[in-house]
This record gives C-alpha cells, structure tokens and sequence, in this order.
C-alpha cells in the first residue's frame, strides 16, 4: 500500500481573489508571498513556499488537492496503485512543477472527480515565517490541515482512499435520523498523527467548489479568538460558532469563503497513537458550541448553478 504522509497542499480558483486576501492575510494570519501567476494570491504558512494558492478564475473550484509522499518511490507507488485501479494517471512536466514549486507530481480524478495532484520533493522558502499575530500553524509531520470532500458516490470515493491510497479509517459520524433509510455517514480519514487530513461528506450534486471545507490549525487558542474577531469585524459570514469537536478534540470556528464553501480555524487538535487507535462512530459533533443555525447554505449541498 503507498504512503501518502500529508495534505501538502491546496488549490483552488475564485471570482473573489481580494475578497480571498482578506480574508486569508488580514482575518486568519497567512503570510501572503509571490508565485508564478501574477495575479494569484500565495499563502505560506510554514517553511514551504506556499500551503495555499488562490487563483482568479471565471468560477469558484478547487483546482487541486495536493497529496504528499516521501520521495521519487512513494510516488511510483501511489501511481501503480492509481493505474491498477484504472484510473488514468497523467505526469506534471517540468514547468507544472515548477509552477507548484516541488520536484515531480502526478494527477488524476478521484471516484467523485476531485482533482488530486500527488507530488514530493517541496522546495522551502527560509525566510522567517512573518504572521500577523507573530502566531504558528500546526503544520511539519500532521501536513497543512485537512479537508473535506463532498461526493455524490461516497462509498466508492472512501473505499478508493483507504483501499488504493493507503489512508486509515479514523471513525465516522451519521448524517440524519433512523427515519432517513440507510445510514448516511461522513467518514474520517487519516495519514499522519493528524486525526483526519480527510473526510468525505456525501452529497447531492457534483457541482463546483467540490469541496465543504479547509481546516487549518494554530498553536494557540489566543490566536483563534484573535482571527474570530477579525472575522466579526470584516462582515466575513460565520458557518459555525466555535466549539470543540469529539472526535479530534480540536476548537475551532467555520468561517465562509468565497465561492460557497468554509475554513475551519482551529487549535488543540488531538495526536493519535497507532498503537492504540480504534475507529470509532460519534453521535454528536461537539462536546460545545458549534451552532451551525446562523450559516449559508453550502454551494456543494444546493442543487441549483
Ligand atoms: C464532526 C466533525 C469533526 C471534526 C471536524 O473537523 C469536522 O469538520 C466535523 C464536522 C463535520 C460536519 C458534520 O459532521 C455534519 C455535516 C457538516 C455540518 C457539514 O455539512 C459541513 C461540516 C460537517
Ligand atoms: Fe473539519
């Protein structure tokens, strides 16, 4: 089974590109940096010269998922397992690279048609990480985060994760009642001590973003509620309260981005220990808060586009 050690980084395309900035480098800290496309927006986060990329494009999408490896053999391994699912895989030339700023990558579609761009090799930037509250992010051997995945085919897209990629069940929660026909969950996947770097949520449509949310952890609580505030102060819209979720014990707030999906912001995510580990099923999603009452419909969950 290949080894996928990390979400390394994400892609995505909007409408909104300073609308993004804002959001991103005034309200949650990133430090914005430059790339290749003049007119995309470049976010660091740690020592890697950009965790998040924001391009201007005609629609809001992700662009791609970008899936870490060791080296130049965990990736010919995530390719022969890609291709012997049949599932085409295509090479990044040298200037594709070099725009993602890694040595070599691939990229295909998953089971719901996500893009997913699987590389290793990132070059670092060593200049000191400059955030605006002088705060962290909890990034290294966890990756940058996780995300959440909408599927229209969920089954199929979790047993392509685990069974062909190599990621770890790491428990699920149930959407709707008993009343609602078979049980519908959202299931947790991980790669690293990270408690998910991945879940996949069903739904209703295929239609862009393709994706419900980023989540992105700081060191400090302070730093949360310092982002909480600036995203009060700047009429960004709140998805979700802050709460402590019980499975990864993380708290975090949901704050709504351009193009109809959310960042997660949050701190004290738990460490899990193999050794011990069992996959388990909560009944809630909080021990507290998270009041999701006040939110906008999600784009992923809204048939209309
Ligand atoms: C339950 C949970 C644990 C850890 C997380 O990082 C996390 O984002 C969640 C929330 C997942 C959450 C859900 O369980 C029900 C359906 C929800 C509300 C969505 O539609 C988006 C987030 C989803
Ligand atoms: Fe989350």
């Amino acid at each position: 089974m290949p080894q996928i050690r990390g979400l390394g980084y994400l892609t995505v395309q909007t409408q909104d590109v300073d609308r993004w900035r804002e959001l991103t480098v005034e309200a949650l800290g990133l430090q914005e940096t430059t790339g290749p496309h003049p007119d995309g927006l470049y976010l660091r986060m740690d020592e890697r010269a950009a965790r998040l990329v924001v391009l201007p494009g005609d629609a809001d999408r992700v662009v791609a998922v970008g899936w870490e490896v060791r080296d130049q053999f965990g990736l010919a391994a995530v390719r022969g397992a890609v291709e012997a699912a049949g599932i085409a895989v295509e090479t990044l030339s040298q200037a594709e690279c070099d725009e993602r700023r890694v040595e070599a990558a691939i990229s295909f579609a998953d089971p719901t048609g996500t893009p997913v761009e699987v590389f290793f090799g990132p070059v670092l930037d060593h200049s000191p990480l400059l955030t605006k509250h002088a705060h962290r992010f909890v990034t290294g051997d966890q990756g940058m985060g996780h995300v959440v995945l909408p599927s229209t085919c969920p089954q199929e897209t979790v047993e392509f994760y685990t069974e062909v990629l190599g990621f770890l069940p790491r428990g699920a929660i149930r959407l709707g009642g008993a009343a609602d026909g078979p049980p519908r969950r959202v299931r947790f996947m991980g790669v690293n001590q990270r408690h998910h770097s991945l879940a996949v949520c069903p739904a209703p449509h295929g239609e862009p973003p393709g994706l419900v949310h980023l989540m992105i952890e700081v060191e400090e609580i302070d730093t949360v509620g310092r982002a909480l505030d600036e995203v009060n102060r700047r009429g960004f819209s709140l998805s979700s309260t802050l709460g402590r979720h019980t499975n990864d014990k993380a708290i975090s707030f949901y704050v709504r981005a351009p193009g109809g999906w959310d960042v997660e912001y949050g701190c004290d995510g738990l460490l899990v220990d193999e050794t011990y580990y069992t996959a388990e099923e909560i009944t809630a999603d909080s021990y507290w808060g998270h009041d999701w009452s006040g939110s906008e419909p999600l784009a992923a969950f809204t048939a209309e586009r």
